[in-house]
């Protein structure tokens, strides 16, 4: 008989776990405590980040589990193909992200979720419960009890082989298994604020962008030093626009005089294009999000009995764009040592923990780090001129010489912490070129241009 799992949580790495299991003939209940999201009625949608960007780890993990799904929940997808950076003048400019025009892609989250959903009804084994919230899970050697509450109140229990916990953030499959295993666990809020605002599809076609108000293909920032905004395309014309800022200068605009002022001397340009009211309306109305990272180890409990995956096991701050692509990274993961091992369950689950770690703490920092970076670094010459070379060094010399971003949102098969390595050799030898050329200057060119031929030959052997 096939064997049972349930699945706690239909967010998107709950639907792609719960699909790529039911491939593997597992008989799985996946459990939300939501309504269904594809239901006029349902009120309580995930309401975190309107739409997300989705690049190489996440494409091709879903490509994984199946290209045929892969290619119809990521049908429209707009990409992205650099940064366009609006100085304090409301001038552009623009910032490539890959070395030969690769882009990350904006998708809906709502959409992409319901899709999951609906290819997840394909499967006939397959069981979605929503409006069930998993309140405890009792582990024993035979069946894991998992007990929920559902929308009636009333306490419902449902026994499976083992369970995969895709409950996002404050997972309670995570908190349930921390009584069962001596789990390293920590929570780092960070002093950061978001707000989600909007920009409106143009009132009439724009010669160049057509119904968008600007570029739909880069994802927009303000760099403000210690605050930011952002922008990514939807489908539909409109952009989804995020403020990031400090709790007390968000908590210091206590008044529509102070966001107006506040808005119209940082972001002129934006808020013209959102609309002075709407855009206050909206700073002062709409939800603040904290922001935190989550770390733990290990994500599984013996004997194959239980293991994170997602939000659950590694929540970021979202300013790599990386939360869900790692999430769904995660279950291409876990299948490929299920398929290596197929009746080892247990050896599967502790091998995932054991060698998961590293990337995941790997990809929380760079996501941290990349708020300095997308807030002030990009406005900073340093930068620029060390970007410049990098990019030059990518391009000259090819798979030998790979930017960071690159690595990370372009290729998939480069584990994070690989990435990371990789990064450090190459930021010592751009330091050092970088040295080389301020010695140099006085010397002049020649001698210049021999030292870094010399550096650069060595470096490609
Ligand atoms: C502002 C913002 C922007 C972001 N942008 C990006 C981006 O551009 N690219 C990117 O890759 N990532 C981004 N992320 C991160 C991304 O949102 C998450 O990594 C992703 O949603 C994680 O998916 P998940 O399925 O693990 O968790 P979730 O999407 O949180 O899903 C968890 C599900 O579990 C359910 N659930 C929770 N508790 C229970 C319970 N007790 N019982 C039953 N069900 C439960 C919830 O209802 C939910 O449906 C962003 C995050 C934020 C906050
Ligand atoms: N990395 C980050 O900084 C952030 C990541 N996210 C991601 O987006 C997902 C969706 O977010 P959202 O829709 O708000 O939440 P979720 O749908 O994930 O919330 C699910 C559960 O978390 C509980 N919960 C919510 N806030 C807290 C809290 N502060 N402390 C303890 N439990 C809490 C809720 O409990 P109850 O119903 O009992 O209140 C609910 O059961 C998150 O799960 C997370 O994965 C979201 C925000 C920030
Ligand atoms: N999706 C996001 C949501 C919030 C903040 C940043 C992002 C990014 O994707 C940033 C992008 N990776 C960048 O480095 O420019």
């Amino acid at each position: 008989m096939a064997e049972s799992v349930n699945v706690i949580g239909a967010g998107l790495v709950g639907c792609l776990a719960a699909i790529a299991l039911a491939k593997r003939d597992f008989e799985v209940t996946l459990f939300d405590y939501r309504q269904d999201p594809r239901l006029e009625t349902t009120k309580d949608r995930n309401l975190r980040s309107i739409n997300l960007a989705i690049s190489a780890r996440g494409i091709t993990s879903l490509e994984f589990v199946d290209e045929q799904i892969s290619q119809r929940v990521l049908k429209n997808m707009i990409p992205m193909r650099g940064r366009m950076i609006h100085d304090l003048a409301g001038n552009q400019e623009s910032q490539d992200y890959g070395l030969f025009g690769e882009c990350i892609n904006s998708i809906d989250r709502s959409v992409l979720n319901n899709n999951l959903l609906d290819e997840v009804d394909r499967f006939s084994n397959i069981h979605v419960k929503f409006g069930h919230k998993l309140s405890r899970v009792d582990f024993s050697r035979e069946k894991q009890t998992c007990v929920f509450t559902t929308d009636a109140k009333e306490q419902k229990s449902y026994d499976a082989d083992f369970v995969v916990g895709c409950d996002g953030a404050y997972s309670t499959t995570r908190s349930q298994m921390q009584r069962e295993v001596r789990m390293d666990y920590s929570q780092e809020y960070i002093d950061c604020c978001y707000i989600e605002l909007y920009i409106p599809p143009a009132e009439t076609q724009d010669a160049t962008f057509g119904s968008f108000v600007m570029s739909p293909n880069h994802l927009h920032i303000w760099p403000r030093h210690n605050f930011m905004l952002i922008a990514l395309a939807n489908g539909d014309g409109s952009f989804t626009s995020t403020f990031f800022g400090p709790w007390s200068l968000v908590e210091s605009l206590d008044s529509r005089t102070k966001i107006e002022e506040f808005l119209k001397c940082n972001f002129s340009d934006a808020l013209d294009v959102m609309g002075h009211k709407n855009a206050v309306d909206a700073f002062e109305r709409n939800p603040r999000g904290a922001l935190m990272c989550v770390e733990c180890k290990p994500y599984h409990v013996d004997q194959g009995r239980a293991i994170i995956l997602g939000d659950a096991a590694h929540s970021m701050v979202p300013f790599y764009g990386q939360g869900m692509n790692c999430g769904f990274e995660d279950v291409k993961v876990l299948m490929r040592l299920l398929d290596a091992h197929p009746q080892d369950r247990a050896a599967v689950f502790a091998e995932y923990s054991l060698n998961r770690h590293e990337d995941l703490v790997s990809i929380i920092k760079l996501a941290k780090d990349n708020y300095k970076e997308m807030s002030h670094g990009v406005t900073s010459r340093l930068y620029l001129i060390r970007k410049k070379l990098d990019t030059l060094l990518g391009k000259w010399l090819k798979d030998k010489w790979l930017p960071l971003y690159t690595m990370v949102s372009f290729k998939a098969d480069i584990p994070y912490h690989k990435a990371i390595l990789t990064e450090q050799r190459q930021k010592r030898i751009l330091a050092y070129i970088q040295a080389v050329i301020l010695a140099t200057l006085p010397i002049g060119g020649l001698g210049l241009y021999k030292i870094i031929r010399k550096t650069l030959k060595n470096y490609r052997k």
